[in-house]
């Protein structure tokens, strides 16, 4: 989240408190209204304080000022306070979620204060009393539940972070300290806790990508924690240490799940229930006695899944591209569900890609079905389309901002789960479903008859979204509420009766029965026609009310009896149809688990059908995925490129094969191209010839295949990964004070320290960012110790033509080239990997192909051939690396001997220093001085 403007403190340290403990003082002089908002204020020193005046929020002081500049509304004034003008602006509480969307995505929080009386309830304890208000929520960019808040395809992670104290001492990111993390997203009740050390935190916080992290005020206190906290996309809150209390969050927990024990849900280390302890209260201290549903957390966590670090999610664009946005990201490209739900849980499983192969072939057996049988994948699409997000209603609900459209979405998700059940209970007879389609079938399968049998009969067909005017409840379903709605819409036809009957008595043809809010029921005449009423007889039945300017008013007895009942009527029937509203709400909490469950089994369901519907239609292929070394993907292609080129019309994507380990089991399929079979494939060529799209193609196949999906290939075999490295030459971090060399030798020393024999690393042009040489020689290190030490499966592609003499040297490294073909001194890409090593590297073609002006380039030519003449000319007097130089790479030394010698040079060349007497040599001396003296620069 951009802009984070403002850090705050549950604690009450800081600007706010100080402004806090100044309008304390001030209560003593303040009028009681005043004092009663100073007072709320006090208690809320860090949150914009939104004081509900009847329609609307308004805002005083310093938060009307920082408002109106962020909200961009008019600044106004009301009042005096110590003889100051107060600062005053307002939010019309019919737009109140636009503008505390807008608040909260510019970092800040929102305490609401609500009337908790009706003004006329306050005046009865005396004229000057004030209305009761409180805050009765605390709005946190990590504790949204509205709709219009929350993005309904992305998780709303709240999550506490502890760090437990004796760990090793310095920072927390980048040690071996342990970290425990709580998530829980209170719009839908998914909860999660595990543990992770300091060097994968960075990783965990952006897999989760929460909305916003707690943390004690120490732990927040690095700066490149928070720096992380913020890329990943939250805002950081500081709570007090104290709040991280494990014995608290075991006894909080519990009694939010209703157990006594926790066994079931597995084992907690302490650190994991203090950091829930910490959960828990920040969501009781924001939302104020309304209790969150919370499901049963789900341990997650180093092991569970395929770790993938912070940077290599970023360099492969896995949840967002470079840019930020989603699209362009792999999980754009794979993006076919058809609900919210069924995308939260597709970008989950994305982010949190599984690590034994068991649970893979699982998921795989459950799309692999879908793929085959498109009937039952169409109608199960189909049923889901339009499916509400029942999981979001429930919470709504739960929390007390629900309303009659929300229990309508409910029955609707029952019954589309109804009908899923029934449509695969026709089915079951004949086909052996896989065991995970089956469970969540039976997860959906006759669940809360009672419950959409009750919501049916109760509810209209299109219920309005608020509660507040009623006309929800379906005729026949409240015999009370029929009678006192017949008895309302009655007496309006005695009104109307009333109405004709005055026009005869009266004999004024366009008199009126009117309502407006102020008078109620009027009789309203034209000036023109008034007169007799003011008289007798007329004025015994009419008594005059109002005279305005064209119209003059009247009421009757009969009116204001007429109007009594028709308001009581109206009265009953809302509070009939409110407790009815309360009845449902109550059915649906009683309800809760059960529900929770089916909207999870829903969103896997469109998340499995998804990912066949993608794999049918983009010609995907089920990969093979086990406990072996193997990777050997055959005619792999690149997921995101090959659509965009399909969207530009542009030619096809060229299928590549990679082979870092085949099994000998599996014979070569016919039509490929015998690969070199090694761990380490070194990728040389040119520029723009498709390297990079080939490296991250083969990580994006390992992802997908890891996650359950099908893959873009012709063929898949992967032994599983535990981590995934990609690192691209990376860009300056200069906002972290970090050179380009600094931030790639740190990403460069995480990958030697943490890959394993069992890791896929993809390098991408490591080591440009430093003298040539200096580059090439760690480069050439690091190549030695993956294949050495690490062994792990690596693509590494590189610009130093002089490291592909590995290949020769190391048994397990082998040389690819992406193939280009030269045209009348153009060039062409193939887009093919082949065999063997670079020749060239095309770059002045790659310049020309840029628009580099033509002199530019003709030049170029010119320096290029001198450098390589004289790089030839120089031999191989400089040890193993100039052995074997197959490019000749930019050498400052090269470039002065390709300007060919200059005077100093040529007069030195003359001299034979054995031939010169002492006098000669020191006058030579004296000439080599001045020639030096005379030369440019
Ligand atoms: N296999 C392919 N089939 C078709 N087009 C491709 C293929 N691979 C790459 N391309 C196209 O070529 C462009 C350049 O590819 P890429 O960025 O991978 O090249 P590169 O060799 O890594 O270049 P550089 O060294 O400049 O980063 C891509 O944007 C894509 O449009």
């Amino acid at each position: 989240m951009a802009g984070r403007e403002r850090r705050r403190n549950e604690s009450g340290e800081g600007d706010g408190a100080a402004a806090a403990a100044a309008a304390v003082s001030a209560f003593a002089d303040a009028t009681p209204s005043m004092a009663q908002y100073l007072e709320i204020k006090t208690a809320n020193p860090d949150s914009l304080l939104w004081y509900r005046m009847g329609d609307f929020y308004e805002l005083f002081f310093e938060d009307a000022v920082v408002a109106s500049q962020a909200l961009g509304i008019v600044l106004t004034k009301r009042g005096k306070h110590r003889g100051e003008d107060i600062p005053m602006c307002g939010v019309p509480v019919h737009r109140a979620d636009e503008y505390l969307e807008r608040l909260i995505r510019r970092g800040y929080r929102v305490a609401v204060c609500e009337q908790l009386e009706d003004p006329a309830e306050a005046r009865k304890r005396g004229a000057k009393a004030v209305v009761r208000r409180d805050v009765v929520r605390l709005v946190t960019p990590g504790t949204l539940t509205e709709e219009t808040l929350l993005d309904a395809r992305a998780r709303n992670y709240l999550t506490a972070l502890f760090q437990a104290p004796g760990g090793p001492e310095g920072p927390l990111i980048g040690s071996t300290a342990t970290v425990a993390l709580a998530s829980l997203d209170i719009s839908t009740g998914e909860f999660e806790v595990g543990e992770t050390r300091g060097v994968d935190l960075p990783g965990e916080l952006v897999r989760l990508a929460p909305g916003e992290v707690i943390a004690a005020d120490s732990v927040l206190a690095e700066a490149d924690l928070t720096a992380w906290i913020e890329r990943a996309g939250g805002a950081a809150t500081p709570v007090p240490a104290a709040s991280f209390d494990g014995l608290a969050g075991e006894r909080d927990l519990k009694a939010r799940l209703g157990v006594a024990d926790l066994g079931a849900f597995g084992v907690f280390t302490r650190s994991e229930m203090a950091a829930i302890g910490a959960l828990l209260r920040y969501v009781d201290l924001t939302q104020i006695g309304k209790k969150p549903i919370v499901r049963p957390p789900r341990r997650m966590g180093s092991g569970a899944a395929l770790t993938i670090d912070a940077a290599t999610r970023a360099s492969l664009e896995l949840v967002r591209s470079t840019s930020g946005e989603k699209s362009g990201s792999l999980l754009d490209a794979i993006d076919c569900t058809v609900t919210g739900p069924g995308a939260r849980e597709l970008a989950a499983r994305l982010a949190a890609p599984l690590s034994d192969p068991a649970g893979i072939e699982a998921r795989l057996d459950a799309v692999a079905f879908l793929v085959d049988d498109e009937a039952v994948r169409d109608a199960l699409r189909e049923a889901l389309k339009g499916v509400p997000d029942l999981a979001r209603a429930v919470s709504r609900l739960a929390f007390g901002r629900g309303g009659p459209r929300d229990l309508a979405g409910i029955a609707q998700g029952l019954d589309a789960a109804d009908a899923i059940g029934r449509l695969l209970a026709s089915k079951s007879q004949k086909i052996d479903f896989p065991s995970e389609l089956q469970q969540l079938f039976a997860r959906i399968e006759g669940q809360g008859a009672d419950l959409l049998a009750l919501l049916k009969a109760a509810l209209v067909d299109d219920p309005p979204h608020l509660k507040r005017d009623g006309g929800f409840v379906r005729r026949g379903y409240r015999p009370a509420l029929d009678e006192a709605l017949a008895l309302r819409d009655d007496s309006r036809r005695v009104m109307a009766a009333l109405e004709t009957r005055y026009v005869d008595e009266t004999g004024v043809k366009t008199l009126k029965v009117r309502h407006n809010n102020i008078l109620g029921y009027f009789i309203e005449v034209t000036q023109a026609n008034a007169k007799p009423m003011l008289d007798a007889p007329l004025n015994e039945t009419f008594r005059h009310r109002q005279t305005m300017a064209n119209a003059v008013r009247f009421t009757t007895v009969e009116l204001v009896e007429t109007e009594g009942r028709i308001a009581s009527a109206a009265d009953r029937a809302l509070a009939l149809e409110q407790d009815v509203f309360a009845e449902l709400t109550a059915a649906v909490a009683a309800a809760e688990r059960m529900l929770s469950d089916v909207a999870a089994a829903l969103a896997e369901l469109d998340h499995t059908a998804a990912l066949a519907h993608l794999a049918h239609h983009e010609r995907y292929v089920r990969p093979v995925v086990d406990a072996s070394h193997a990777f050997e993907i055959r005619a792999g292609r690149h997921p995101v490129v090959e659509q965009a080129l399909k969207r530009a019309r542009g030619g096809p994507f060229v299928a590549n094969d990679c082979v870092l380990g085949r099994t000998e089991t599996v014979p070569l399929p016919p039509g490929f191209d015998e690969m070199p079979d090694a761990r380490i494939w070194l990728v040389t060529g040119p520029n723009m010839a498709g390297k990079s799209t080939f490296l991250r193609q083969n990580a994006l196949i390992a992802v997908l295949a890891q996650m359950g999906s099908f893959v873009p290939a012709a063929e898949a075999h992967i032994g599983v990964v535990d981590r995934l490295f990609s690192r691209v030459g990376a860009a300056d971090d200069l906002a972290r004070g970090r050179s380009t060399f600094m931030v790639e030798m740190v990403e460069t020393a995480a990958i030697l320290n943490q890959a394993t024999a069992r890791s896929l690393v993809v390098l991408d042009e490591i080591g440009r960012g430093t003298a040539t040489f200096d580059g090439l020689s760690i480069a050439w290190a690091a190549v030695e110790y993956l294949h050495e030490e690490t062994q792990a499966r690596v693509l590494f592609a590189t610009h130093y033509h002089e490291l592909t003499a590995l290949a020769g040297r190391l048994a397990s490294v082998a040389n690819v080239t992406m193939d280009v073909k030269e045209w009348r001194d153009e060039i062409v890409f193939l887009h093919r990997v082949k065999a063997g090593a670079a020749d060239r590297s095309y770059g002045i073609q790659v310049a020309k192909l840029a628009g580099l002006p033509p002199p530019v380039i003709e030049r170029a030519r010119e320096v290029l051939a001198l450098l390589e003449t004289s790089d030839r000319k120089r031999g191989s007097k400089n040890g193993p690396l100039e052995e074997l130089p197959l490019f000749a790479a930019a050498r400052p030394q090269s470039v002065l001997q390709a300007r060919g010698p200059g005077p100093l040079e040529t007069a030195l060349d003359a001299l034979n220093p054995d031939e010169l007497t002492p006098r000669a040599a020191l006058d030579a001396l004296y000439r080599l001085k001045r020639i030096r003296s005379d030369e440019p620069g």
